[in-house]
Order: structure tokens, then sequence, then C-alpha cells
């Protein structure tokens, strides 16, 4: 069985538990409280900036051009995903510039985008990728999950239709054969550790749903948003 065909059986619990997630659930049936995925929005706009500096990072890191050619590519299509989300979203949802420059980012974006960076300054591209493709591979199986769905709801089909485009399979794909050819050529020790990255990345995207959710904040501190 291939490497990362493997991580995602051992990952499939928590896989499961984000499909089951009353967030996901909601957002496909249409009844999911707008003030959640406002919040779900801002957050994943500030997750989305700090995805595409791993990324880079990713980038920087590759043994060959090639690799490096298309990472910085990836990096930079996230940046523009980034920037369309936010404004295609912020007209639709009326997010304004004030709400904007108050944003703070909750606990959980603040840790998942930390796991990140740790797997990217501490390793090599193969736990880079490890680390971001269960974002990408999550969502793609979420959108054909929901992609018969109807929401009745033009936003929150607009976002279904975003995870369940050709365009988005070919993108998973081809990390899930990058991080194949990766995890072939290192050592034992290396797949283990590149395994756990990626449980971890498993557990902070249902931790994510659950934090839109739950609408959550820091107790007392209010820390000001780092770009
Ligand atoms: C918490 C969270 N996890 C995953 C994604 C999906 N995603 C983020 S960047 C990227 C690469 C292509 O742009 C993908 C698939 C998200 N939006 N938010």
């Amino acid at each position: 069985m291939s490497f990362a065909k493997r991580v995602r059986e051992a990952a499939d619990p928590i896989w499961q538990a984000s499909f089951r997630h009353s967030f996901v659930q909601e957002l496909g049936q249409g009844t999911l409280e707008r003030e959640k995925f406002r919040y779900y929005v801002m957050q994943d706009a500030y997750y989305l900036r700090h995805f595409a500096r791993v990324q880079a990072i990713g980038a920087a890191k590759a043994p060959d051009l090639a690799s490096t050619a298309r990472l910085a590519h990836h990096a930079q299509s996230t940046c523009e995903a980034e920037l369309s989300l936010h404004e295609t979203f912020a007209e639709l949802l009326n997010i304004t510039e004030e709400e904007r420059a108050a944003f703070v980012p909750a606990p959980t974006a603040y840790a998942y985008t930390s796991h990140m960076y740790r797997a990217a300054y501490e390793g090599h591209l193969g736990d880079v990728i490890a680390a971001i493709l269960p974002c990408y591979w999550l969502y793609y199986e979420i959108g054909e999950r929901l992609k018969t769905c109807q929401p009745n709801d033009p936003i929150y089909e607009k976002w279904i239709g975003a995870y369940s485009s050709d365009w988005f399979r070919s993108l998973v794909e081809e990390q899930i054969a990058r991080l194949d050819v990766i995890a072939a050529a290192v050592t034992e020790e290396d797949r283990r550790r590149m395994e756990q990255h990626f449980l971890i990345s498993s557990e902070y995207e249902y931790e994510f749903w659950d934090m839109a959710y739950r609408l959550e904040r820091w107790r007392s501190v209010r820390p000001a948003v780092n770009e």
C-alpha cells in the first residue's frame, strides 16, 4: 500500500468525525448559522495567508528545481485564492473594514498554522507536504460528499463548488503523488515523523470546524493580529 493511502487510513477516524461535524453537515443542508460561517471565513483567510508561506518554505526546501517551481506556483495560487475568497465572501457576507481591522486569530487557527510552520522549519519537503496534504485532501473529500447537497443558499453553494471541482482534484492528486515519491526515498524515521504531521493536521482540520461552530475565543488575552 502506498504511504499516502496508509496515512489516510490511519487518519480515517478523525476524517469521519470531520464529515459528521455539525458545521459540515449544516453547511450542506443550508442550515448553518451565518455568524458561524462568517467567523469561519475570516479565520480561514488568516489560515490561508500562513498556508501560502508554508508552501513557500516547501519551495525553498525542495531538493530539485521542478518541485521548487511547483510549490512556489502553489504558494502564489493560494495567495490569489485567498484574495478572491476575501473579495467574494467579504462582499456576499458584508464583512466590513472595521471587522477586518478588529480581527484576532482564534487559538485553534493559531495552533494549526503554528503546527505547519514547525513541521516546515524542522523538516524537509516531505515534512511540509505531509503537514499540508490533509488540507487539500480532506477538503476534496468533503467537496465530493457535499456536491449533491442542495443547501439552497448561493453562498454555501459557492463554497461547495470550489472544493468539488476537477481543478481542485488535480491539485490533490499532484500532492498525493509528491508525498509518495518522497516517502519512498526517505528513512523509516522520516516516514514516522511525516505520518505524525499528517495525523496532527487531520486533528486540527476537525478542530477548525469545531472552532468555528463554537465561535472560539481566547479566554483573556486579545493578541494583535500578525499578518
Ligand atoms: C482550515 C482549512 N483547511 C483546508 C483548506 C483547503 N485549502 C486551503 S489552501 C489549499 C490549497 C489550494 O488553495 C486548500 C485546499 C482550507 N481552506 N481551510
